[in-house]
């Protein structure tokens, strides 16, 4: 039976046959030349002493439907860097995210922080077109994806002068991020073939990912207690999405999980 994850992958391609037609990747080439380089990634997630903060520009989702109008993306993430986020997500699948490129240019040219784009990344074209558009870093679901093309599309992120976050579900699929040369892994606590979130997830996965990987844990971050318990299963940064689009004070919803992330008593559980 196809699952959300499936169903989603399908309009994503047609979307994308549609931006292929209209723009060749040579064109693409030629304006990831021209835009500056992409920021360097890792040191800015892996801190001493605290938990990064991933804040995430999304108007909609398939498991909750619509959660923000979001107008203006650049001002909400604006919003997140002035409260202390280490990096903006941005969703650009159109159909059930209800985000776009253009979303991305816009953030791009506002903020400072590195850029992730948010997508459902199939083909090297979406990586060309993240970079293309400003992206730091790239998304890629390894349950979307077969290993050689995982891995083929790891090293394009990477040859690109981007950071790949691998996102994860298990253990196994860990191994398989690992495999493909991922240095950033996220694992996510929605499932993305079912969309229910079990939080329980990154504790279990997370001893799976080696000390020298970025930890992600993604998904279902209410406040600053989820902050803390993520971190003390060994986070090194949470992505935060509909917490922070329902909120009408993300700058200091954000400040709020910061300052959780970087409590002196975590000190003890990350060194
Ligand atoms: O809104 P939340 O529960 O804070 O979750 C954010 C983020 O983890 C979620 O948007 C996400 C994680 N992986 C994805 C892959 C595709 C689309 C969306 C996602």
């Amino acid at each position: 039976m196809a699952t959300v994850l499936d169903d989603i992958i399908a309009g994503v391609r047609v979307d994308l046959a549609a931006r292929e037609a209209a723009t060749p990747l040579a064109e693409l080439k030629e304006r990831a030349a021209r835009v500056p380089s992409a920021l360097e990634c890792v040191g800015r997630l892996k801190l001493e002493d605290a938990v990064a903060v991933i804040a995430e520009v999304k108007r909609s989702s398939p498991s909750k439907g619509a959660l923000a109008n979001i107008a203006d993306p650049a001002a909400l993430a604006l919003e997140y860097e002035h409260g202390g986020a280490a990096a903006i997500s941005v969703l650009t699948e159109q159909r059930r995210f209800h985000g776009s490129l253009a979303d991305l240019d816009a953030v791009r040219a506002k903020v400072d922080v590195p850029v992730l784009r948010k997508d459902f990344v199939v083909t090297p074209y979406q990586v060309w077109e993240a970079r293309a558009h400003g992206a730091d870093l790239v998304l890629l679901i390894v349950a979307a994806l077969e290993q050689t093309v995982l891995e083929s599309l790891v090293e394009r992120v990477h040859s690109l002068g981007m950071t790949a976050l691998v996102e994860v579900h298990s253990a196994e699929e860990v191994s398989r991020a690992l495999d493909a040369g991922a240095r950033v892994v996220g694992v996510n606590a929605r499932d993305l073939k079912t969309l229910e979130v079990d939080r329980s997830t990154f504790a279990r996965v997370a001893p799976a990912i080696p000390d020298d990987v970025v930890r992600v844990a993604e998904s279902g971050v209410r406040g600053p207690h989820d902050v803390v318990d993520y971190a003390r299963s060994g986070a090194d940064v949470v992505l935060v999405g509909e917490a922070l689009v329902t909120d009408d004070a993300p700058r200091d919803s954000v400040a709020d999980l910061v300052a959780a992330g970087a409590h002196p008593s975590l000190r003890a559980v990350r060194h």
